[in-house]
């Protein structure tokens, strides 16, 4: 199997305190991973050791490439786009310009117009709300900006961190039903952070679980799902039951 992300003994800290005490896990190329864990166990961290954003160490490993200690702007530049948590839009630029500094940041090549025009096919709703200044849009819209943002940038891997946070249940199965097709569509490898477990489990075809920053659970959505003890746990009630169906 090839791995778009391999995550080898990863350590990372802010200044004196370590986060992360080396963590392991892969994200099969092509496939969605998901990142899931108690709030406070490293999840966001995770993604931003990947993203070269905070001292790390151990190998982060892109396509077999080591990107250990590499900028953040270098990383974009291979391919990686980050959906942070909070969705990371500017919000006094329109969506367009949004999505054109989308493109620019990443400083990949790409046809613009062809990634716009695919962006607009997944979200109708931002072709009319092109001109609109992102901090008006409803929290919905705005984090299909943030998806729509990185998509444009072409990656190869997208990061997203918490996407389904602070947004009614009827958008997030909106949103959640539109990243499947996205995956399915683009064979674009995604590591996915989730608070809501059971969405993360019926997307992802793997995920990993961090406890406090160390790993304590890792293999097939469908196995971690149906393990009662992680799901009592971890996931929430019912979570093997509902992601199992
Ligand atoms: N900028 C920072 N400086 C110092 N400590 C930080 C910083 N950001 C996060 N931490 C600490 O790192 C630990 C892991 O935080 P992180 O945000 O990665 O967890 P998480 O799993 O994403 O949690 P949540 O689901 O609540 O977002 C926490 O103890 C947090 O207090």
């Amino acid at each position: 199997m090839s791995y778009a992300l391999e995550l080898n003994d990863v350590t990372a800290s802010y200044g004196h305190g370590s986060i992360l005490h080396g963590i392991n896990f892969a994200v099969p190329e092509g496939e969605v991973t998901a990142l899931l864990g108690a709030n406070g166990a490293g999840k966001t961290t995770t993604l931003r050791a990947i993203c070269g954003m905070i001292e790390t160490g151990g190998e982060v490993r892109l396509f077999g490439e080591d990107i250990t200690g590499k900028s953040p702007d270098a990383i974009a530049r291979m391919g990686v786009a980050h959906v942070p948590d909070g969705r990371g839009t500017f919000t006094g630029l329109t969506v367009m310009d949004n999505l054109r500094l989308g493109a620019l940041i990443a400083k990949r090549r790409g046809n613009f117009r062809r990634s716009l025009d695919r962006v607009f096919d997944y979200f109708p709703r931002l072709k009319e709300r092109m001109g609109q200044h992102a901090g008006t849009l409803s929290g919905g819209e705005q984090q299909m900006l943030a998806i729509s943002r990185a998509l444009v940038s072409e990656p190869h891997l997208i990061l997203l961190d918490e996407p389904s946070i602070g947004l009614a249940p009827v958008i997030v199965k909106q949103l959640f039903g539109i990243l499947e097709q996205i995956a399915q569509d683009a064979g674009v490898s995604m590591l996915l952070v989730e608070q809501n477990s059971n969405l993360a489990l019926k997307l992802a075809s793997n995920a990993a679980l961090l406890e406090v920053g160390n790993l304590v659970a890792q293999g097939s959505a469908e196995a971690l799902s149906q393990n009662q003890d992680i799901a009592r746990a971890y996931l929430g009630d019912g979570a093997g039951a509902e992601a199992g169906a």
